[in-house]
């Protein structure tokens, strides 16, 4: 297992340093098909912009097939639909076949929409001898409370869920969403955590160090063999 931490002075350098580094990450996948499953929130905006810009020509998005580490159960066209924020700044911007993009039906009825995504995910990603799924790379955010996709300290049962895919629940607005399991989340091949700002910064030492309240924090406990953390000045004040 490696883990390693890299920091950034600002969050559009932790954009900049991830996006250059899935360039030489993408250069060296020697398969025709990537699978990679994508965060939500408004740190990746940033990472989406440059995609959607500057790496529009640089990168064969025809051999990735995006999925996505959690969803709100919304309207795609909602202002808080994690597929709706990367359509706008990035997928609509690259040439990648509206096949390779894999969205959750945020507008379905949750506990179907959890079975069906799970089997979606299963007629295109890799899976272990105990059938978890596999991506070949996984980013990831981290909400203040220390949530990870949507595995929220108060149902952090879902780090253990034998389940592909739950239904989980936002703590203060009660909106329902859909998210990847821990299971999923540490069969990762690749995990990044990209993760900015002061007010993370408690947090996020704790997760880190593996100390404090760490145990009650949902992102101390994604473990996987390739884990990266880009951190930008402001959030790694306190390692
Ligand atoms: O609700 C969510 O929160 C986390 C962190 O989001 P951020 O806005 O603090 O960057 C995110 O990783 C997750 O995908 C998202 O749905």
């Amino acid at each position: 297992m490696s883990t390693e931490t890299k920091k950034f002075a600002d969050p559009a350098a932790v954009a900049s340093g991830f996006a250059a580094d899935f360039a030489d990450w993408f250069a060296t996948q020697g398969q025709e098909k990537i699978t990679i499953a994508l965060s939500g929130g408004s740190t990746p905006k940033l990472l989406f912009e440059l995609w959607g810009n500057e790496y529009a020509e640089k990168i064969d998005w025809s051999r990735i097939h995006f999925f996505w580490g959690d969803e709100r159960c919304v309207d795609p066209d909602d202002s808080d639909s994690n597929y709706g924020v990367a359509k706008a700044l990035f997928l609509d911007k690259v040439q990648i076949p509206a096949e390779n993009v894999h969205r959750v039906l945020g507008e379905a009825d949750p506990d179907e929409e959890r079975l069906r995504y799970e089997n979606e995910i299963y007629g295109h990603v890799d899976i272990d001898d105990n059938a978890v799924p596999e991506f070949d790379l996984i980013i990831l955010g981290m909400g203040t409370d220390g949530h990870t996709a949507s595995i929220f300290p108060h149902q952090s049962q879902f780090l253990k869920s034998p389940q592909v895919c739950e239904v989980a629940i936002h703590p203060e607005t009660a909106q329902k969403r859909i998210t990847l399991t821990g299971p999923v989340l540490n069969r990762g091949k690749k995990v990044a955590f990209l993760i900015t700002g002061a007010d993370k910064a408690d947090v996020l030492a704790q997760v880190i160090k593996k100390e404090g309240d760490s145990d009650n924090f949902p992102a101390s406990h994604v473990e996987a063999t390739d884990l990266t953390f880009y951190l930008d000045e402001a959030v790694a004040a306190n390692l």
